[in-house]
């Protein structure tokens, strides 16, 4: 098992509520958008995923939420037209708030929980302080793209993994190709035994 496996086992632990396959989809985004930036230069952004009811009662809107009213249905993080617009608006400050069924409920947050006797690496400013404190307030995991291109997520108060973009894209592409062969493997194998 890589250490990103049990990094998303350790925190998708079914007392915590954190939908794995939800995670990886914030994950794969948030790696986007250190490595793509916008319009020529580099964003951060933090994204709370799941115990959205917690999260919204700690954090409260920067602006008029953009997302505020539509449909959920339209919200869900597997869609490409929400990971653009995700996109667009990590360039605003604050957070987005990620529900376990993967629907992006807010946008803009400032998370004000207490940031009291959180130990922090050295180096890491407020964004981080701010994410690795609401993932102490509440059970929702909080994952930050920093401007610096990596990628950090935080549980229960602490880093828990570090992620250089290019070697998570690399690692999560070829095990998704893995995969893919290994189905070819056994729909080759299918078909040669049906004949
Ligand atoms: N409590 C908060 N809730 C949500 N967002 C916050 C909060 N505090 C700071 N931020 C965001 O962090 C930005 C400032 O980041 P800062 O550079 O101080 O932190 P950092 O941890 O060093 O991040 P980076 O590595 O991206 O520079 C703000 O513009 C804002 O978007």
């Amino acid at each position: 098992m890589t250490d990103f496996k049990e990094v998303l086992c350790k925190v998708c632990s079914a007392c915590k509520g954190v939908n794995p396959e939800i995670l990886e989809r914030v994950l794969l985004l948030a790696v986007e958008i250190a490595r793509e930036g916008r319009e020529g230069r580099r964003i951060g952004t933090i994204f709370v995923v799941a115990d959205t009811q917690e999260v919204l009662k700690n954090s409260r809107s920067l602006i008029l939420d953009p997302l505020f009213g539509h449909d959920p249905e339209l919200k869900q993080i597997h869609d490409p037209n929400v990971r653009e617009t995700i996109k667009e608006l990590a360039q605003l400050d604050g957070a987005f708030v990620i529900s376990d069924q993967g629907i992006v409920v807010s946008a803009c947050r400032y998370l004000n929980a207490s940031a009291d006797d959180i130990r922090m690496p050295l180096g890491l400013g407020a964004r981080h302080m701010a994410a690795a404190s609401i993932s102490r307030a509440t059970k929702a995991v909080s994952v930050v793209v920093s401007e610096s291109s990596i990628v950090r997520v935080f549980d229960n108060g602490e880093m828990v993994s570090e992620i250089i973009p290019e070697l998570w894209l690399f690692s999560h592409y070829s095990r998704n190709a893995q995969i893919a062969n290994l189905g070819t493997q056994i729909s080759d194998f299918s078909s040669l035994s049906c004949t």
